[in-house]
C-alpha cells in the first residue's frame, strides 16, 4: 500500500520588500544578494498575520478546496519553531479557528500537537503521520508547516527573511506523492542557530504585565529572532546533509549514486541558493575521483562549471523559483520547494508521473534527513487550481519605511486589510486569567 501526500495548500504573506530596496538601504551589493544568493523578494507578514493565521488559512483552503470531510481527519500535527505560546500549541489555535467556520466540536476527537526541531519539525511530523497511516490505512492526518522567519535588523539573516504556512493531507493511496520507508538521518547537538529563553525584569520586558503576579526576573520571553552564526550554520547544514545522504545509501542498501535517479531535488532552502551551494559536495563525491575531490579549490570550481550549472538547472532550479520570491519559511521551506517544483512541471506541461524526487531536510541544532518520494498518477488533478506562481506575483510591494515599522511592530494598521481570511484581532490585556491570549476572527 502506498502512503503519502494526497493534497496540499498554502497561505503566504501578501506583501513583500524587493531585495534591491533592502540592498540599497543596507549598503550591500545587490548583485551579491541576487546573483550570489539568488534572492529577489522578501515576503513579510502584515499586521494581522502570524503563524496561527497562516496555518489556519492554509488548512481551511486544504479542507475546502479538496472537499475533505473534517470527520475523516484523525490528526492535525503542526511543525513550527515560531509558536505564539510556550504551552498552548499552534495546533489548538488552528482547530479553535477552523471550528468558527466548520462548526463547533468539528475536531473534538482529533489528536492535535506541535512539534519543534527548528526547520525540520514539520518533516518529523510528516514522518510520524506517514507511519500512523501505514498502521491505520483508513485514517487521514493533516500536517501543517508554519513559521515566521524573522531575523534581527542589520544582521546577515535579514535578507533571508520570509514567512507562511503549507498544509498537507496524508493518506493511503495518495494522489500526489508517495514515500518509501527508508530515511537517512544525521544529528549532532550544536549551537548554530537557536532561540534561547531569556529572563527579564519587568522594566526590561517593556510590556504591561501589571496584572500578573510576578517577581523580578520571573518574566522570560523567547525572542522571535534567533541567535545564530551564519557561516557556522552553513557548515553544520553541509555536514549533516552529507552524512544523512551517506546514511540513506546505507539504510536503503544502495552503493550507486542514488541522486542520479532523482528527477528533482527538494531541499530545505534557508535562502534560494543554499541547496545548490551545498549539493555540489555530494555531486563531487558521487561523480569524481577521491584525488580530484581532494584537490584544492576543486569543489569551488566545480560549483561554477557548466556541467554543474546544467545539473542545477534541471534538478534544483524548479524548487528555487518560489524561494527566490518568498524567502525562508523555516519548516515550510522544503514544502514550498515541493509546491514550486510541481507547479513548474504543471506550467511546462511536463509528464512526471512515476518520477522520483529526492528530499533533503535540515533543522538547526542540528539534524538532517534524506528520503525519496514518487510522483503519483493524479498529481495534475491536485495542481489544477493551486496557482502558486500567480499568487506570489500578485503580492504588493512595500517600501523600506513600512518594512521597518512592521519589523518593529510599530505599525498598527494592516497594509492590506484582511479579506476572506483569518486575522489577528487583539491580544488580551485586561482579564488577569487570560493575559496574553490571542483572539482571531474570520474577516
Ligand atoms: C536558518 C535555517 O533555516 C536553518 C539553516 O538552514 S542554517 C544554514 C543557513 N543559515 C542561514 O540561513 C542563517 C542566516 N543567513 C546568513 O547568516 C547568511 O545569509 C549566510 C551565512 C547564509 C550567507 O552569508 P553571506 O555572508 O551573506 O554570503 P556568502 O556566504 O559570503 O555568499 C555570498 C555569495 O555571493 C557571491 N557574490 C558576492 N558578491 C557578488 C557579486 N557582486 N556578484 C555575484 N556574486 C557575488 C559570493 O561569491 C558568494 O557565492 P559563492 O560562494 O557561491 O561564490
Amino acid at each position: 500500500m502506498k502512503v503519502g501526500i494526497d493534497a496540499i495548500a498554502f497561505d503566504l504573506p501578501k506583501i513583500y520588500l524587493p531585495i534591491r530596496t533592502l540592498a540599497e538601504n543596507r549598503n550591500i551589493e545587490f548583485e551579491k544578494l541576487n546573483l550570489g544568493l539568488g534572492l529577489e523578494k522578501m515576503s513579510f507578514p502584515d499586521v494581522h498575520q502570524d503563524v496561527v493565521t497562516f496555518a489556519a488559512n492554509a488548512t481551511l483552503k486544504l479542507i475546502e478546496d479538496n472537499t475533505i470531510s473534517p470527520a475523516e481527519i484523525d490528526r492535525i500535527y503542526v511543525g513550527t519553531e515560531s509558536g505564539v505560546d510556550s504551552s498552548k500549541p499552534v495546533a489548538s489555535y488552528v482547530t479553535q479557528l477552523l471550528e468558527q467556520k466548520l462548526g463547533e466540536n468539528t475536531f473534538k476527537n482529533c489528536d492535535t500537537l506541535d512539534m519543534t526541531f527548528a526547520c525540520i519539525g514539520a518533516i518529523d511530523a510528516l514522518q510520524i503521520c506517514l507511519d500512523f497511516v501505514r498502521l491505520n490505512p483508513d485514517k487521514k492526518a493533516i500536517v501543517i508547516a508554519t513559521d515566521n522567519a524573522k531575523y534581527d535588523l542589520n544582521s546577515s539573516g535579514e535578507y533571508t527573511q520570509g514567512a507562511g504556512a503549507i498544509a498537507i493531507l496524508i493518506a493511503a493511496n495518495p494522489r500526489l506523492i508517495s514515500f518509501t520507508k527508508e530515511v537517512g538521518v544525521s544529528s549532532q547537538g550544536v549551537f548554530d542557530f537557536f532561540k534561547p529563553r531569556r529572563y527579564f525584569s519587568k522594566e526590561e520586558a517593556g510590556v504591561d504585565f501589571s496584572l500578573l503576579n510576578v517577581e523580578e526576573n520571573e518574566l522570560s520571553i523567547y525572542k522571535e529572532q534567533p541567535v545564530f552564526d551564519g557561516q557556522y550554520s552553513n557548515e553544520c547544514y553541509i555536514s549533516r546533509i552529507t552524512e544523512a545522504y551517506a546514511h540513506y545509501k546505507k539504510v536503503s542498501n544502495r552503493n550507486d549514486a542514488v541522486f542520479k535517479k532523482w528527477e528533482n531535488i527538494i531541499m530545505h532552502l534557508p535562502y534560494c541558493f543554499q541547496g545548490r551551494r551545498t549539493f555540489v559536495s555530494i555531486y563531487a563525491n558521487e561523480t569524481k575521483t577521491v584525488e580530484e575531490v581532494n584537490t584544492k579549490d576543486f569543489i569551488k570550481s566545480l560549483s561554477k562549471s557548466e556541467e554543474y550549472t546544467n545539473f542545477v538547472q534541471k534538478a534544483l532550479y524548479p524548487a528555487e523559483i518560489a524561494s527566490s520570491k518568498i524567502g525562508n519559511m523555516y519548516t515550510g521551506s522544503i514544502f514550498l520547494g515541493l509546491l514550486s517544483t510541481l507547479s513548474y512541471h504543471f506550467k511546462q506541461n511536463n509528464e512526471i508521473t512515476d518520477k522520483t524526487f529526492g528530499f533533503i531536510a535540515y533543522g538547526s541544532g542540528s539534524k538532517a534527513k534524506v528520503f525519496e518520494g514518487h510522483v503519483e498518477q493524479s498529481w495534475k488533478q491536485v495542481f489544477t487550481n493551486l496557482n502558486l506562481f500567480e499568487t506570489i506575483d500578485n503580492a504588493k510591494e512595500i517600501d523600506f519605511e513600512t518594512y521597518i515599522s512592521l519589523h518593529k511592530k510599530a505599525k498598527k494598521e494592516s497594509v492590506l486589510s484582511p479579506k476572506n481570511e483569518f486575522g489577528l484581532e487583539s491580544i488580551e490585556n485586561s482579564n488577569p486569567n487570560l493575559v496574553g491570549a490571542r483572539y482571531y476572527r474570520y474577516y
